[in-house]
Formats: structure tokens, C-alpha cells, sequence
């Protein structure tokens, strides 16, 4: 257990999209656009889940990882602050998956 957290991660993120130079993958990904970005989110994800299915757990640990540092770069190109998804999942607490979704508007 280490007392690094994703608010750190967000942290060196936001950082070397500042002031990154060339040695930075962050600010290479970054200088790609958007698009980009958002793929490798998805190509983390699926990396993420052939290692769960596969019952591969310390793949599933480094693909986990993977995903959640590109999803971080796509939370800070869009503005989006990790603060914000915290509170959303801190106003989830106390309420069941299953409850929140009855609750969902009919479409
Ligand atoms: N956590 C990560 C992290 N996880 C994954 N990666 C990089 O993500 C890349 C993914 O590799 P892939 O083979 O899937 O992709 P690729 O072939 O490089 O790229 P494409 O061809 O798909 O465009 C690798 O270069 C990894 O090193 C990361 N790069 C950076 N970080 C963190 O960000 C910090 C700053 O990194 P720099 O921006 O490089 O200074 C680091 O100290 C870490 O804390």
C-alpha cells in the first residue's frame, strides 16, 4: 500500500501538460488532440478486460493502471477536475446501484 492517489496522478498530469517537453509521453499524447486520447482510453479498457476474463490479476493491476492514467489526461483535456468525479461518486454513496438506476428517468 502506498500513500500515492490518483489526486497526485492528476497532479503530475496537469504539470507536464504545462510544462512538459519532449521526453513527456503526457504532453506527446496531449499535442495528438483529443481524439487521440479518448482512443486510448478505450484501448486501455479492453486490454484491461481481456486481463480480467483471462483470470490474469496482475495484468488486470498494470492495465487498470494504464487506463486510469489515460482516463486522467482525457479528464484534464476536457476540464474536467478529478475532484468532480470524486463528488459524484461521493453523492452515490448510501444509495444502491440498483436504486439509482429505478430512479433514472424513463426514456
Ligand atoms: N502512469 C503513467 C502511464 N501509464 C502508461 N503510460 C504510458 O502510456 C503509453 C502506452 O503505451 P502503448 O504501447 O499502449 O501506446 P504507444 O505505442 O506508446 O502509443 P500509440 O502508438 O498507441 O499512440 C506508454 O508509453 C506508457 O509508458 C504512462 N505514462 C505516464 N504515466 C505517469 O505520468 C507521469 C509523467 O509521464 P511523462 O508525461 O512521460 O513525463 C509518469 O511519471 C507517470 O506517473
Amino acid at each position: 500500500m502506498t500513500g500515492f492517489t490518483l489526486f497526485d496522478l492528476e497532479d503530475i498530469v496537469d504539470d507536464r501538460l504545462a510544462n512538459g517537453d519532449a521526453t513527456s509521453y503526457t504532453r506527446k499524447l496531449a499535442a495528438k488532440g483529443m481524439p487521440k486520447a479518448a482512443q486510448k482510453v478505450g484501448e486501455e479498457a479492453v486490454e484491461a478486460v481481456i486481463a480480467a476474463v483471462s483470470g490474469d490479476r496482475k495484468g488486470l493491476a498494470s492495465e487498470t493502471a494504464d487506463l486510469l492514467y489515460h482516463l486522467i489526461v482525457v479528464l484534464r483535456l476536457a476540464g474536467v477536475p478529478l475532484s468532480d468525479v470524486m463528488a459524484e461518486l461521493a453523492a452515490r454513496t448510501g444509495r444502491s446501484g440498483l436504486e439509482e438506476k429505478a430512479a433514472r428517468p424513463k426514456e
